[in-house]
């Protein structure tokens, strides 16, 4: 244990320096807000830091564990990545965005009104079974009933895959998502105007204040959505809210990786005529066979060939 006594004479930027090449000063947090080049981190003793990355790369994302090493003013520059369990994040052939750290369960949020991408919702999809990660849907604005019938078909074969739709009216209730969200690291993507900053808002009831909060550390008095965050419900687990989406570029998974993250094609991988199918053209196929006996839709096949199109080489 290092003491300094008082009368010691030091200034206390001379102190800090101290503990700084002692490695005294290095505290563990989570990254709550992806600002690009820099970052709110909640320190584990519930301090909020701004964080900056060294060098030129903006290497995190929202619910990254790091090391920092905070100064007097709230500032500090990140010493250390702890290594993640999942990274959701999208690419192009340029670059890539990181969407979240350390999430355990993906809810895509879709809304009756107005439509959605199902190609969006499958290459979504595609990012999560990459990483092991649960998927929800929660198909939003159940109030609107004159989108209903045609959003529910566009979900079927989702949930015939086995995965959850969670129906409800944001803007009245989200209670039916509260029990889904224990012990798991949650991380909401959606188009925009699908209701996520609704849904957000009925969950976390500090929301708002927890924004405000960020950005008086920040100083920057912005309340946008064009940043990721994390927040806390009352139970304590952990939601990430993300910029919403328009594009889910795919360019970092390779073909078997997409293939393999169809859930419903892993079955009929290896019966294939060839080996190397690319279940397009080719005679043989078994997930073609499986179409045509209504065992696989039709619709996700499609989707799949546009999406491993552009599969890294
Ligand atoms: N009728 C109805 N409207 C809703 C519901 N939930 C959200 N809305 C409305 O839908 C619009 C978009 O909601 P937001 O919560 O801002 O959507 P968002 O997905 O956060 O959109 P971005 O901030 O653009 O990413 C708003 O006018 C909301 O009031 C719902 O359950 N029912
Ligand atoms: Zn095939």
């Amino acid at each position: 244990m290092y003491y300094f006594p008082a009368t010691a004479g030091f200034h206390s930027s001379t102190a800090n320096l101290f503990f700084t090449l002692m490695g005294l000063n290095t505290r563990r947090g989570t990254i709550v807000a992806a600002f690009g080049r820099h970052y709110d981190i909640r320190l584990d003793d519930g301090r909020i830091v701004t964080g900056f990355p060294k060098g030129k790369k903006s290497p995190y994302a929202c619910g990254d564990r790091v090391e920092v090493e905070p100064d007097a003013d709230g500032r500090g520059q990140i010493v250390r990545h702890v290594p993640r369990t999942t990274l959701l994040y999208r690419s192009d052939q340029y670059r890539q965005k990181l969407i979240a750290a350390n999430a355990t369960q993906l809810i895509f949020v879709v809304a009756t009104e107005p439509g959605f991408s199902d190609e969006l919702l499958s290459r979504a999809i595609v990012a999560a079974e990459h990483e092991h990660m649960n998927v929800l849907i929660v198909l939003n604005k159940c109030d609107l009933s004159s989108g209903l019938a045609a959003a529910r078909a566009m979900l079927a074969p989702y949930a015939a895959l086995g995965y959850e739709v969670i129906e409800m009216s944001a803007k009245s209730n989200a209670d039916a998502l509260r029990p889904r969200l224990k012990g798991h690291a949650s991380v909401l993507v959606g188009q925009s105007g699908m209701g996520k900053s609704t849904l957000i808002n009925a969950l976390i009831p500090d929301a708002m204040a927890a924004t405000r909060e960020i950005s008086t550390a920040l100083d920057s008095g912005k309340h946008t959505t064009t940043y990721g965050r994390l927040y806390r419900t009352p139970e304590g687990d952990a939601i990430i809210d993300c910029p919403g989406v328009q594009e889910f570029g795919l360019a970092h998974l390779s073909f078997g990786e997409i293939e393999n993250a169809f859930r419903e094609f892993r079955q009929f991988l290896d019966q294939c005529r060839f080996r190397d199918c690319h279940h397009a053209a080719e005679p043989g196929c078994a997930i073609k066979n499986g179409v045509a006996q209504g065992t696989v839709s039709a619709r996700r096949i499609e989707l799949f060939l546009r999406i491993a199109a552009h599969c890294r080489q």
